[in-house]
């Protein structure tokens, strides 16, 4: 468990600020596997996970589901046969929060941990 995936998501208002260009360049080498992309306008981080069958995907794809749901904080999840896609921004602000790096770690560590 990392500084970053210790830490719990908070609940992110619709007016809260998004990650600065500073902020994000530190945060982002917390994570160093995942991916800055914008898509539609919206900066979102993403990582592709690989796994021995669909079977194994689809019990990680509910892992960081469960995770997901006790942080109030959703991933988008493309599970595949042999990977996931995990992708991470916040719906309410349009782009990158502190929690998106927050559960990117978090997934990060229930990866780890299979
Ligand atoms: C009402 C509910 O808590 C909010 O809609 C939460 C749910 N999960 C969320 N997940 C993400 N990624 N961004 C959000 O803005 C968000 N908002």
């Amino acid at each position: 468990m990392s500084d970053l995936s210790a830490q719990k998501c908070e609940a992110c208002r619709a007016d809260a600020p998004k990650v600065s260009d500073e902020e994000l360049a530190v945060l982002i080498k917390q994570i160093p596997d995942w991916v800055p992309e914008v898509r539609d306008g919206i900066m979102q981080l993403e990582r592709v996970f690989k796994f021995k069958n669909f079977k194994a995907a689809l019990e990680f794809t509910n892992m960081v589901g469960a995770m997901a749901e006790e942080e109030g904080h959703h991933p988008g999840l493309l599970t595949e046969w042999g990977k996931v896609t995990v992708t991470w921004w916040s719906h309410s602000i349009k782009g990158l929060h502190k929690n998106d790096f927050v559960c990117a770690a978090k997934t990060d560590d229930v990866f780890a941990a299979l």
